[in-house]
């Protein structure tokens, strides 16, 4: 994997992200990198996710998943960290067996998912960090009981991914589930790397230990120099200009099979750095599709924006038929990918064209070991950012705030967020 930052340079005149600023930079990378060792040395919170690639054991997963035979689907019941990991690895990899996530408590989606299944040969991966968000378990609870109207024990198609203690854990007890534990100091955003996001890939026949280990690869580019660190070298960049006015960071992969990790990038970016009024609000985008309805904003619109080119060299490609109409000669002879990477460059050269800084990540592939790659350098680049911007990246007050609201209002307790729902002013046009 590598990443190329050449035309935020080319663009500098326009942002101020220059060479020279980065090579300015490059002592609070130090710093921080410096900050971020000791953090992984003591296994301190949040930074002991980027100690993942050597601290999970990939043989626990398998063996939480091999007891399952010949599953048609696994359902993930989780939201947010315990959900967007996993979906980024099994939506980008292929298998016989269908993965799909219950992240969302749209009662239409779950129930159309619901009829859905062959409920007989479905494995139930229960996954909730702190074991108590609602959606999780409201929904759990409506799987158990499509499960028991099929007539199928869903105690024995479920395995449950949680922590030491929370209802999930209760749940678990009481039926006598198997639990993988989810490990300590590894915010949800953060646990791609875990029994969290691991498990879903394990059991869809996907090598997980290639993932660890394209992430061991990154991980072993840490290092006191962004110059010499790609991960650290993309977050001090999206820093740099989000200092400089660039607070939205489009993320535009040029592969469909990357479209979630558009979404996990989302969550990272959004709830790690948004925080004292700072942060880059992640944009998601899909090359070459939204060339033909974002790309107008992004190169015309406010100077606010760094946009992220990601794409694969190395791909199954699809030639384009010879044809005799006048005019498409052209394509001809030619093929889908080609297409896609004349797309992706005239796009960079369009942005640069205009002023606007964009980012080229490029992977060998995807497969288990780039995103493995990808996965662990956005990490890295998101906790070195939080750093260079002195924000804390692995809390999320704001989020718990609306849980806690969201569970008074449904009576689930006395939280004073609840009254300001009610007390909300509202201006009805009816
Ligand atoms: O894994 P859970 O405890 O169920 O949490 C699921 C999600 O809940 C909240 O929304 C947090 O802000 C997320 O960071 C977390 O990933």
């Amino acid at each position: 994997m590598q990443i190329d930052l050449g035309n935020v340079l080319d663009t500098a005149s326009v942002h101020g992200v220059s060479r020279e600023t980065l090579e300015r930079l490059d002592d609070r990378v130090a710093a921080a990198h410096d900050r971020i060792e000791r953090g992984r040395e003591t296994d301190e919170h949040g930074y002991a996710s980027l100690n993942l690639p050597s601290s999970t054991d990939p043989a626990e997963i398998r063996e939480a998943v091999g007891g399952f035979e010949n599953p048609s689907a696994i359902v993930t019941v989780g939201i947010g960290g315990s959900a967007l990991g996993a979906a980024t690895l099994t939506d980008a990899l292929d298998s016989d067996v269908e993965a799909h996530y219950l992240d969302n408590v749209d009662p239409e989606a779950v129930a159309s998912l619901l009829d859905s299944l062959d409920l007989g040969s479905t494995v139930v991966n229960v996954v909730s960090r702190s074991g108590t968000t609602a959606e999780t378990l409201a929904n759990f609870l409506v799987v158990q009981e499509a499960m028991d109207d099929a007539g199928v024990d869903w105690a024995d198609r479920t395995f449950v991914t949680t922590g030491e203690e929370g209802n999930l854990r209760d749940l678990a007890n009481q039926h006598d589930l198997p639990v993988l534990p989810v490990p300590d100091g590894v915010p949800g955003r953060f646990s791609v790397l875990s029994t969290v996001g691991l498990a879903a890939a394990a059991l869809c026949g996907h090598d997980i230990e290639a993932v660890l280990e394209g992430a061991a690869a990154q991980e072993a580019r840490l290092s006191d120099s962004l110059f010499d660190s790609p991960a650290y070298a993309y977050g001090a960049v999206c820093f740099a200009l989000a200092e400089r006015g660039y607070t939205a960071n489009a993320m535009m992969p040029y592969a469909e099979s990357l479209e979630t990790f558009s979404e996990w990038f989302a969550q990272l970016w959004a709830e790690s750095l948004g925080k004292d009024g700072l942060g880059q609000t992640p944009l998601r985008a899909l090359g070459a599709t939204d060339q033909h309805s974002q790309l107008q904003l992004y190169r015309a619109g406010p100077r606010d924006k760094l946009v992220t080119l990601v794409r694969a060299t190395d791909r199954e490609d699809v030639s384009i038929p010879e044809t005799d109409l006048d005019g498409l000669a052209y394509l001809g002879g030619s093929s889908l990918g080609e297409l896609l990477d004349a797309e992706f460059e005239a796009t960079e050269a369009s942005l640069v064209a205009a002023g606007q800084p964009n980012v080229r990540i490029e992977l060998d592939e995807v497969n288990e070991y780039g995103l493995g790659e990808l996965l662990y350098a956005m990490e890295t680049a998101c906790v070195v950012y939080g750093e260079l911007a002195s924000v804390e990246t692995f809390v999320q007050p704001a989020v718990e705030w609306g849980k806690r609201a969201a569970r008074g209002l449904l009576g689930g307790g006395d939280f004073e967020e609840a009254d300001a729902v009610a007390d909300k002013e509202r201006l009805i046009i009816d």
